[in-house]
């Protein structure tokens, strides 16, 4: 319908060749180190191709479709994946390759919970009998679990979940039941629609003595017709501000009557008699939300933002607006300070916050391999450090997704640059798997512990909390200055919430208080001790990874302007705390400046290392050709407004006036 508007050879194309050719560094080598070694970019090359290739994973682009067909292509897609294409090919949860999935999983897909959520409350709750019961079912497919926890009236105060799980000892059931409307569960992934089952958390209550919340799996749909079992009200939730294709969904349960083995009882049980039998800490109730908030920041907040930095680098690179020299050519937007200043340092979080996920990975596996021992003493240590985790990735990926987003001017607000889409992608990350600001909380509630401990009773990561603060020796530039600068700023903003914590319940203030009066610095404490443990994580990797000087060089400075653009957009902070002078301050702010000039070169080469592929992506701004305008163009025609010349119910309604304003053009009809 449209004509082809095409340039021989697009100006665009031309300028971010030139910029590759410019790059200081070799950019395989960098995607090698992002990967984990050359192997790692093989294998995750090698799965990326198979999904790509697929042709039942093809489908127009998103934005070009319903809600409906968003939803429904990902549900095909997404059985298709766990069912097929992942069996069929060898590779299973826990393999190497699994690693990479999600870079190589379509754009939208579902069923993640059951897969992320779902299935591994089994493992971790079930006994050995139930895990061989429901783990083979659930991995096929032959049952699709929600993780139903959150209610309409509570999500973040577990203590105030509504819904009951009664045990009746004459029929050897559990009856569950939503006593109100705000007791119904609310936003729980794949339940709306696709879910069959689902993990219910719910208060267990034996002889009407309450027991708290415990996992309960309940069949809410037969499994032949689809239909909601008896008892059950089940839906999505409507229209949210991204997740198109994912079923967000309601439940609302009446009398539902479960079998008593459907208590998942690997750490409490109810035996037939009634009797209640804890087998393990309270605490483990909450280890399936430590395992996402460790495993969910890189595949839905990291990579997030890496591709929108891959979005806005190599738009910032082709879009040329305006004159750096009176009288030259137009330069390209990424050539102005500013620019830089606002997208360099993203790809600095990026490389920052992935690094130091790594080591929060394995710390976490070292916990649950004592764990599956019986030792839990790490947990304290790893919920405080995977919330504060959690928190501070999802805040400053998210903060980052929307400056990328707008640093591409008009252009960032179409659906087309695919910035948008990533924006609704990473925001929920701030709230679901615990609310940013709560999880902070908890960090601060086991700092404030731990400040009134000797160092020798503290976990060698804490105990510099309590510990004399150091001395910076050079220049505050120094990747070990910054070390020392945010560990004492962390340790400072500790024991000063700290001592305000005492001083006021010594003064006869209830706890409550006193945590809901110093609820600001508590939660700044909690931020400045995840910062220092991101930023020591990110110098250490950077010191022992072994890889080419280039590189090396790349990834000193991408770490040095992480710290010192945190310092310079806080510096009220350091400087009240007085770690910092205001000397400190201007020279972090010139070094900072005289890094994004260095960094520039290398630009549109780091975002290439990410090794994003064009339909991973579905960007007109971010493609690696950089053919911007030709895409636009191209995915404008898409548009399904544009699907007739003329659309027919936009000018039913206009048509009056259009006639008249024919009429008066053409001297029929006078003005009035
Ligand atoms: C801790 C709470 C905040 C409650 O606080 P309380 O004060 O009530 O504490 P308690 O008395 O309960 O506990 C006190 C005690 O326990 C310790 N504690 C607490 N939590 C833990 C823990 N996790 N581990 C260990 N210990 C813990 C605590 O420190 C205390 O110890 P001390 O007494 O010694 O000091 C708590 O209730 C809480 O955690 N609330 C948060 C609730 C939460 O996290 N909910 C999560 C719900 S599930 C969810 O959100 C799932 C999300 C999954 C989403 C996946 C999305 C992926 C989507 C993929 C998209 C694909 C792409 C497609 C794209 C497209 O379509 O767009
Ligand atoms: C996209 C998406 C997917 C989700 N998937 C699931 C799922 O699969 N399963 C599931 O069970 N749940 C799911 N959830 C729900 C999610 O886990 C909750 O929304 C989340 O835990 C926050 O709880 P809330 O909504 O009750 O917020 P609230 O706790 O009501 O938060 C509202 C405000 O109150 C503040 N606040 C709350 N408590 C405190 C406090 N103690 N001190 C200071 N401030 C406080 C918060 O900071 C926030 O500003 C999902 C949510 C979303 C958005």
């Amino acid at each position: 319908m449209f004509s082809t508007v095409k340039d021989d050879m697009s100006i665009e194309s031309t300028l971010i060749s030139k910029e590759r050719k410019n790059a200081k560094f070799p950019v395989e080598e960098l995607t090698n180190v992002w990967d984990g070694g050359k192997e790692e970019t093989e294998l995750r090359r090698k799965i990326v191709k198979l999904f790509e290739d697929d042709p039942v994973l093809k489908s127009p682009p998103i934005c070009t479709m319903t809600r409906e067909e968003r939803f429904t292509k990902a549900t095909r897609k997404s059985a298709y994946i766990y069912r097929n294409l992942i069996p069929n090919n060898g590779l299973h949860p826990g393999s190497r390759e699994f690693e990479h999935f999600s870079r190589a999983m379509p754009i939208e897909n579902n069923l993640l919970v059951h897969m992320i959520a779902f299935i591994p409350c089994i493992k971790s709750f079930g006994s050995q009998e139930q895990v061989a019961k429901w783990l083979p079912l659930a991995l096929n497919l032959n049952i699709i679990g929600a993780y139903a926890q959150t209610e309409l009236g509570h999500g973040s105060f577990l203590r105030g979940i509504e819904t009951e799980a009664t045990f009746d000892k004459k029929t050897q059931e559990f009856v569950i039941n939503c006593p109100k409307v705000s007791s119904m569960k609310w936003w729980p992934g794949d339940m709306g629609l696709n879910a069959n089952h689902a993990l219910v958390m719910a208060n267990l209550i034996i002889d009407g003595k309450e027991y708290g919340m415990h996992a309960f799996i309940v069949q809410i749909r037969d499994l032949s017709t689809h239909m909601p079992l008896p008892g059950v009200t089940v839906g999505d939730i409507g229209s949210k501000m991204g997740f198109e294709a994912i079923d967000n969904g309601f439940l609302y349960m009446k009398n539902v009557r479960i079998p008593r083995e459907n208590l998942l009882n690997k750490n409490s049980e109810v035996k037939p008699d009634g009797t209640y039998v804890k087998k393990a800490s309270d605490r483990l109730m909450y280890g399936s939300m430590v395992n996402l908030r460790v495993n969910l920041p890189k595949s839905q907040a990291i990579d997030v933002l890496a591709k929108a930095c891959t979005i806005a680098i190599r738009y910032s690179a082709v879009r040329r607006q305006g004159l750096l020299n009176p009288g030259g050519a137009e330069v390209a937007v990424l050539d102005y300070t500013l620019q830089q200043h606002k997208l360099i340092p993203q790809l600095a979080t990026v490389y920052a916050t992935k690094f130091a996920g790594e080591g929060i990975i394995k710390k976490h596996q070292a916990f649950l391999q004592n764990m599956a021992k019986g030792n839990i003493s790490d947990l304290a240590e790893i919920h405080a450090l995977s919330a504060s985790f959690k928190a501070s990735v999802s805040e400053q990926c998210t903060e980052g997704v929307e400056v990328c987003r707008r640093a591409c001017g008009g252009h960032g607000y179409s659906q087309a640059s695919g910035l948008p889409f990533l924006l609704c992608k990473i925001t929920p990350s701030c709230t679901y798997e615990g609310e940013n600001t709560v999880l902070y909380l908890q960090t601060a509630r086991y700092l404030v512990k731990c400040a009134s401990k000797q160092a020798a009773d503290l976990p060698e990561s804490i105990a510099f909390l309590v510990q004399p603060i150091q001395d910076m020796k050079g220049s505050i530039t120094s990747l070990d200055n910054l070390i020392i600068c945010f560990k004492n700023s962390a340790a400072l903003c500790v024991q000063g919430v700290s001592k305000k914590v005492n001083e006021m319940s010594n003064k006869g203030l209830a706890m409550h208080e006193v945590w809901n009066k110093s609820s600001v610095q508590l939660v700044k404490s909690a931020k400045m001790y995840v910062m220092q443990y991101i930023i020591g994580a990110f110098v250490s990797f950077v010191t022992e990874v072994k890889c080419s000087e280039p590189i090396k060089e790349i990834l000193q400075d991408l770490c040095c302007l992480y710290g010192l653009h945190y310092i310079n957009t806080h510096s009220g902070e350091f400087l009240k705390l007085g770690v910092l002078s205001a000397h400190h301050c201007t020279l972090a702010e010139e070094t900072e400046i005289q890094l994004l000039e260095k960094l520039r070169p290398n630009a549109v080469g780091i975002v290439d290392a990410f090794d994003f592929t064009d339909s991973s992506m579905e960007s007109c701004l971010g493609a690696y050709d950089g053919n911007v305008y030709e895409r636009l163009f191209d995915m404008a025609k898409l548009s399904p407004l544009n699907k007739e010349k003329v659309h027919q119910e936009s000018y039913r309604h206009l048509r009056p006036f259009l006639l008249e304003g024919r009429d008066i053009l053409e001297g029929v009809k006078s003005k009035n």
